[in-house]
């Protein structure tokens, strides 16, 4: 019994953590906070004022053996001053409630940019895990709003802990035992709440994975990302259909939880209302025994149902600290997240110089949480200005070589040299800065097209004349001073006056964002597919130069892409099976010949 006390109790500290929350709030807004705690004090002093200034008047009013002037002026003198107490506690109260919402806002925004700022700089491997998605699913539904909740709730026990103090006072002259039998029968209120409150973050947790499923069918319905293929395949009604499905479904199992814990709050407030009543009776019948005074009994009846509300109060309190503590504690479970490659290391400056190749040696690869081996023993070269290709059929490891190149993902075994040293060995974020890459699925982002391009190297300082080359390098000249703001015109439909171009030319777009950077590597992973054979052709013909000493890895399915490349590797079920030029594998009459040598281009 005294082990599943003491181990409730330890869940219940765990859970609540206050020390965090405090901290995290004292950090981010100490001079509000120092403000906040001053205006509480002010309030309830003005309040308590008030009320004895009240009593003051009251007993003014009825006393006597004064003339009626004076009589007058004394008792004006305390309606000015309870007036005056009355204004000030008001102002108090309203600039209280403007503090505590400067507040709250500001501790929001920072708990969004920690948010932010923690997914920013995770590893890409959480952004392919189910995992991942429910903890940040968890801590943006706790909302950022919640630390701030909790102080302002710890604010009102505090308040109510006060006033309980005072009506505390009083009673005690009465009978010293009427509050602790009081609070006896309120905590099974409290019990009760904290109870649900564990419950229904259990809750919380096992049904994020089914929360998130009905989010993505929402967002399918309603966002852009399949708006075509919903109204061509007619698929809008399935897909509501689910959701509603999922979402009842969740609504059912939460209400009938919802409902057990409102049964055991009605059987546990009935128990609290029970106590009063004892009490009450008590009281009465001490007072009909003569052991009571009527004054102490009228004293009780005004201020035993206050003691009681203020107890109910701060049960309430607790719970919703409680609460909002499992909340906080989503929020900072993402905060924990750990990134497992390390961004210590050298930084890619200090070895730096063009003229750096990349040397992929027995590389072999499984995704996390998986058996397969994905990558099996590839050896690759890319030296400086020269032009590498690898083709292969789909699902032959082509994107994840990229992911490795890219440091995304680290080899199961073998190792990656670039100019000579193991990439493990660099500051991750300062060797990605050496790849500049055109994804497969490559990002259309809605800003202006210098930010588009600019995004390839965001250190450097913005200059047109250099935006133009490497859009000029990439081909997307032409269309770009077509448009009606030229390199200012804004991308994309989702802002007003956002030009959509086509998706060749967002690939125009991302190759010439590849070209900006200052990375030594360039990595085309089918980044001219959608162009049009001329585009293609042009841009092509003058890669190699643009290239200049930098190194080049270009994936492709189509021969057009590939045929120049200086080297070229064939992968198979993860493996390389072929290498050679162009004019070699073809006359080997293999894989790539069997792939690309009838095809009429
Ligand atoms: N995030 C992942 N987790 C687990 N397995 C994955 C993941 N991504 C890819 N795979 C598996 O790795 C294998 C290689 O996939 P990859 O995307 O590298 O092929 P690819 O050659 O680029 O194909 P395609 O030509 O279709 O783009 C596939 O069998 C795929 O199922």
């Amino acid at each position: 019994m005294s082990n599943f006390l003491t181990e409730k109790i330890e869940r219940f500290r765990g859970n609540l953590n206050l020390r965090r929350t405090l901290t995290l709030v004292w950090s981010v807004t100490r001079g509000w906070a120092i403000l906040t705690i001053i205006l509480i004090f002010a309030e309830t002093a003005l309040f308590f004022a008030s009320v004895y200034v009240l009593k003051l008047l009251i007993n003014a009013v009825s006393a006597s053996g004064f003339d009626v002037a004076e009589h007058q002026q004394v008792v004006l003198r305390y309606v000015v001053l309870a007036a005056l107490c009355g204004i000030a506690y008001f102002v108090v109260k309203s600039f209280s409630a403007y503090v505590t919402g400067v507040q709250a806002s500001k501790v929001s925004l920072h708990m969004d940019d920690r948010i932010h700022a923690t997914a920013a700089q995770l590893d890409y491997p959480y952004f392919e895990s189910p995992d991942y998605f429910d903890i940040l699913k968890r801590a943006k539904d706790a909302g950022s709003d919640k630390p701030h909740l909790v102080i302002v709730t710890l604010i009102e026990i505090a308040k109510n802990a006060m006033s309980l103090l005072g009506v505390g006072l009083v009673l005690v002259t009465i009978s010293w035992y009427l509050l602790p039998i009081l609070a006896l029968f309120v905590l099974p209120t409290l019990l009760v709440r904290i109870h649900f409150a564990n419950k229904l973050n259990q809750w919380r947790v096992s049904h994020t994975a089914t929360e998130r499923q009905a989010a993505y069918l929402s967002d399918l319905i309603t966002s852009d990302v399949a708006a075509k293929e919903i109204r061509v395949f007619s698929l809008g009604q399935y897909f509501k259909d689910q959701y509603l499905r999922i979402k009842l479904e969740l609504q059912s199992k939460r209400l009938k939880l919802n409902l057990k814990s409102t049964q055991r709050e009605v059987i546990t407030m009935a128990m609290a209302s029970l106590g009063f009543f004892t009490c009450v009776g008590f009281i009465a019948m001490e007072a009909v025994n003569g052991k009571t005074s009527v004054g102490d009994v009228t004293i009780f009846l005004v201020v035993f149902p206050q003691s009681f509300t203020i107890m109910q109060n701060l049960a309430a309190g607790i719970s919703i600290v409680y609460q909002n503590s499992l909340f906080v504690n989503s929020i900072f479970d993402l905060f924990g997240l750990q990134n497992k490659a390390d961004d210590d290391g050298l930084a890619v400056e200090q070895n730096s110089g063009r003229a750096k190749g990349l040397e992929l040696k027995n590389i072999s690869f499984s995704y996390p949480h998986t058996d397969k081996v994905v990558l099996k023993d590839i050896s690759i070269n890319v030296p400086p200005g020269k032009m590498v290709a690898v083709v292969g059929l789909n699902g032959a490891g082509k994107s994840t070589l990229i992911k490795l190149i890219c440091r995304l993902y680290d080899p199961t075994s073998g190792a990656i040299a670039y100019g000579g040293t193991d990439i493990r060995s660099f500051k991750a974020s300062a060797y990605r800065k050496q790849i500049g890459i055109v994804f497969q699925d490559l990002q259309h982002y809605n800003v202006s097209v210098a930010d588009n391009i600019r995004f390839g190297d965001l250190d450097k300082p913005c200059d047109l004349t250099e935006l133009k080359l490497a859009a000029q390098k990439a081909g997307a000249d032409v269309f770009i001073d077509k448009l009606p703001e030229g390199y200012e015109t804004i991308m994309g439909r989702l802002f007003d006056k956002g030009q959509e171009v086509s998706i060749g030319q967002w690939q125009k777009i991302g190759i010439a964002r590849a070209f900006y950077s200052s990375a030594n590597i360039l990595v085309f992973d089918e980044a001219t597919s959608a162009m049009d054979t001329v585009s293609e052709k042009e841009l092509l013909d003058k890669f190699r130069a643009a290239l200049d000493d930098r190194a080049a890895v270009v994936i492709s399915h189509r021969h057009s892409a590939v045929k120049y490349a200086d080297h070229i590797y064939v992968l198979s079920g993860g493996r390389v099976i072929e290498q050679g030029t162009d004019e070699e594998l073809l006359n080997a009459g293999g894989e790539y010949a069997r792939l690309f040598k009838n095809i009429d281009e």
